[in-house]
């Protein structure tokens, strides 16, 4: 059962915080096509209208990919999507698309996630600020084999903090570690980074699939557990990644 809808007002555009989904419906969600914010060339700077697609979906947490760009956003998104590594050359993400996918459905239609993948580029930086207020978790990225994405995580963290809501669930990847030649950022320097800022860390691979599906369980998990607010069932988003997570040169998730 799909919540398609015709697109009339109310989409993923309320302000609700963490802890809420956005809407109230409750079918299964389905996968939307993309679509890319973009007028006459220009991005547009304004939050992006899911009826740009002609239909919205009712239900769904609000998770933005974050980071430099080219530290792997886009395929992991793909990777979690598809299953399969997006080859190729690189094609930078213009202003922001999002996919709405289809996570907890059997368990819980109404936990679906609505996933936007912005542009790490400096250039469309205002229109990803524009689209924080309204994300219950974010997915912050940087790429292991490069120490300049690694370097402007702290940037990241200001800028969310900045523009994000106060609770947002937050966990930060280190992507790439299938590059086991050309890593520079060793794992423990991204644990360190993550416990001095205290949020939650893992390693992560588009290419091979590591711990990819682990990352986007986890904050629905959280996501869930928060909005639920169930006293009976304790979610600590550290510990399940924790428990839940392989070391890089490990097998697929
Ligand atoms: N080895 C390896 N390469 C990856 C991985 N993830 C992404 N890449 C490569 O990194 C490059 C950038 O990937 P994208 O996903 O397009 O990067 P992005 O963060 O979306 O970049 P922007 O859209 O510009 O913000 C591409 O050439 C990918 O093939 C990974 O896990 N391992
Ligand atoms: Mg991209």
């Amino acid at each position: 059962m799909s919540r398609k809808k015709a697109a009339k007002g109310k989409a993923a555009s309320s302000s609700p915080s963490a802890g809420s989904p956005t809407g109230k419906g409750t079918g299964k969600s389905a996968r939307s096509s993309p679509a890319i914010v973009q007028m006459n060339g220009v991005v547009h700077p304004s939050r992006p209208s899911i009826s740009n697609s002609s239909e919205f979906y009712d239900m769904a947490f609000k998770v933005m990919l974050v980071g430099d760009s080219g530290v792997g956003k886009t395929c992991l998104l793909v990777r979690f999507k598809d299953g399969a590594f997006l080859a190729g050359s690189f094609i930078s993400t213009v202003g922001i698309d999002f996919r709405l996918l289809c996570l907890l459905c059997d368990e819980l239609p109404e936990y679906s996630l609505q996933i936007w993948d912005t542009a790490g580029q400096e250039r469309f930086r205002s229109v990803t600020h524009a689209y924080y207020r309204d994300a219950h978790a974010l997915l912050l990225l940087y790429d292991v084999t490069n120490k300049t994405s690694f370097d402007n995580i702290q940037a990241w963290l200001t800028e969310i903090h900045e523009y994000a809501q106060q609770d947002v669930v937050l966990m930060l990847l280190g992507n790439k570690a299938d590059s086991t030649h050309e890593r520079v950022v060793k794992r423990e320097d991204g644990e360190r980074l993550a416990k001095e800022f205290g949020v939650p860390f893992m390693e992560t691979s588009a290419r091979s699939g590591l711990n990819v599906e682990l990352a986007f369980t986890a904050v629905a998990k959280e996501l869930k557990h928060r909005s639920t607010k169930d006293p009976s069932e304790k979610f600590k988003l550290q510990e399940y990644v924790n428990k839940e997570m392989k070391g890089a040169g490990c097998c697929r998730t």
